[in-house]
């Protein structure tokens, strides 16, 4: 029996009164049958390629092809009938515009016994990276390397030290669309990176948990860097269809060796904090239960030697290098403009984000 109009109605209040959420798969099917339903095939241009959740909707709508409009609300009423009816639907997309913002608290810098300590504070995104942080670290950076103090520190505030790049900043197109969103990021990661080769003070990390992506590559430029037993050190860019940055095509292979370089930035394998440290990317790992307490003891005690000598030593450390990481850091920033084009790196953005969609 063909459902009828007033069935299909029936059925569009009852996808409002579910209380389990039936997935992104099921709601892009309910969302396809429900517009071909009521306005026939597909009749609206594609949305842009990092216009992630309207992508996806004008997809499954399109893969609708000619199916009739009669059809197509049958299957729509036998599609919700066979959910829970004690379910409960979310089907909406927040639109960016919305979404909250996150403020300058993403970042809390203090400075105290000769420490400038800049933390990371989004714990509930794992301290993932928005534009905005990229920009207030770099201002830290400038205002550290200026103030009074003899060491700088970046750690993370919660169970992460970092998940890298906030995946949600491919969403924020600009008017000049992808190319545009390509090379605003390719330039805002090479200004970025640069803060970290030129820093002139001794530079400390202090990994308080797991590190992701840049998060991890970066830490080739710092002097110092120590970890909870905790952290693990992951660089998945094959999976995300990108390429290494921070320096590590350089870096990594000169702390590690090619090979050990290779599995982490090429295969993805993600290092124990012990293990970062056999390869030479960690300077020390402490135990969880003791890691602040040591840590800060051990910084204090370095803070007071003298300051002027501690920032000249390492710029003859760093200094000879200088030229060609900035080299490398611009290339690296060129390649992966490239590969946030690419269909691989599009494919998973959309993979992670729809796992996290309101569609
Ligand atoms: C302009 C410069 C560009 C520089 C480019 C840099 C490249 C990179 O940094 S590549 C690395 C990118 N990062 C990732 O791929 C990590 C993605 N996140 C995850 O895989 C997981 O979230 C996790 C393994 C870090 C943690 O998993 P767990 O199950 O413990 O927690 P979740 O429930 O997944 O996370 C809580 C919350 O935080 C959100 N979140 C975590 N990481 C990110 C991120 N990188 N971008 C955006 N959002 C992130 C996660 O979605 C959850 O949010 P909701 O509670 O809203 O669902």
């Amino acid at each position: 029996m063909r459902a009828s109009q007033e069935d299909f109605e029936n059925a569009t209040n009852q996808v409002k009164l579910l209380k389990k959420d039936p997935g992104n798969e099921v709601k892009l099917k309910l969302y396809a049958l429900y517009k071909q339903a009521t306005e026939g095939p597909c009749n609206v241009p594609k949305p842009g390629v990092l216009d992630f959740i309207n992508k996806a909707k004008w997809d499954a709508w399109n893969a609708l092809g000619s199916l009739p409009k009669e059809t197509a609300r049958h299957n729509y009423v036998d599609l919700v009938s066979s959910l829970s009816a004690s379910s409960e639907s979310s089907i909406q997309v927040t639109p960016a515009a919305d979404r909250k913002q996150p403020g300058s608290d993403a970042l809390v810098v203090t400075s105290q016994d000769g420490i400038t300590t800049i933390t990371l504070n989004r714990p509930d995104k794992k301290n993932a990276l928005t534009t905005q942080m990229y920009h207030d670290i770099m201002l830290a950076l400038e205002a550290a390397s200026k103030d009074d103090s003899a060491i700088t520190v970046l750690t993370g505030n919660g169970d992460y030290y970092c998940s890298g790049n906030d995946l949600t900043n491919f969403t924020d197109i600009p008017p000049g669309g992808v190319e545009e969103k390509a090379r605003s990021g390719a330039v805002l990661l090479r200004d970025f990176v640069d803060r970290f080769i030129d820093f002139p003070k001794p530079l400390v990390a202090v990994v308080n948990g797991p590190a992701v992506g840049i998060s991890v590559t970066i830490l080739g430029l710092f002097d110092i860097v120590y970890a909870t037993d905790r952290a693990t050190f992951h660089t998945p860019f094959s999976h995300l269809g990108q390429s290494p940055e921070g320096c590590s095509s350089y870096t990594f292979p000169k702390i590690m060796g090619p090979s050990k370089a290779t599995e982490m930035l090429v295969f993805g394998k993600k290092l124990t904090a012990r293990e970062a440290c056999t390869q030479g990317l960690v300077t020390e790992v402490f135990p969880d239960s003791t890691f602040q307490k040591e840590v800060w003891v051990r910084l204090k005690a370095y803070s007071k030697l003298p300051p002027n000598a501690m920032r000249i030593s390492k710029q003859v450390i760093r200094n000879t290098e200088k030229e060609k990481l900035h080299a490398i850091n611009a290339e690296e920033s060129n390649i992966l403009r490239e590969r946030w084009l690419s269909d691989e790196c599009m494919n998973a953005v959309v993979s992670f984000l729809s796992k996290k969609a309101k569609l």
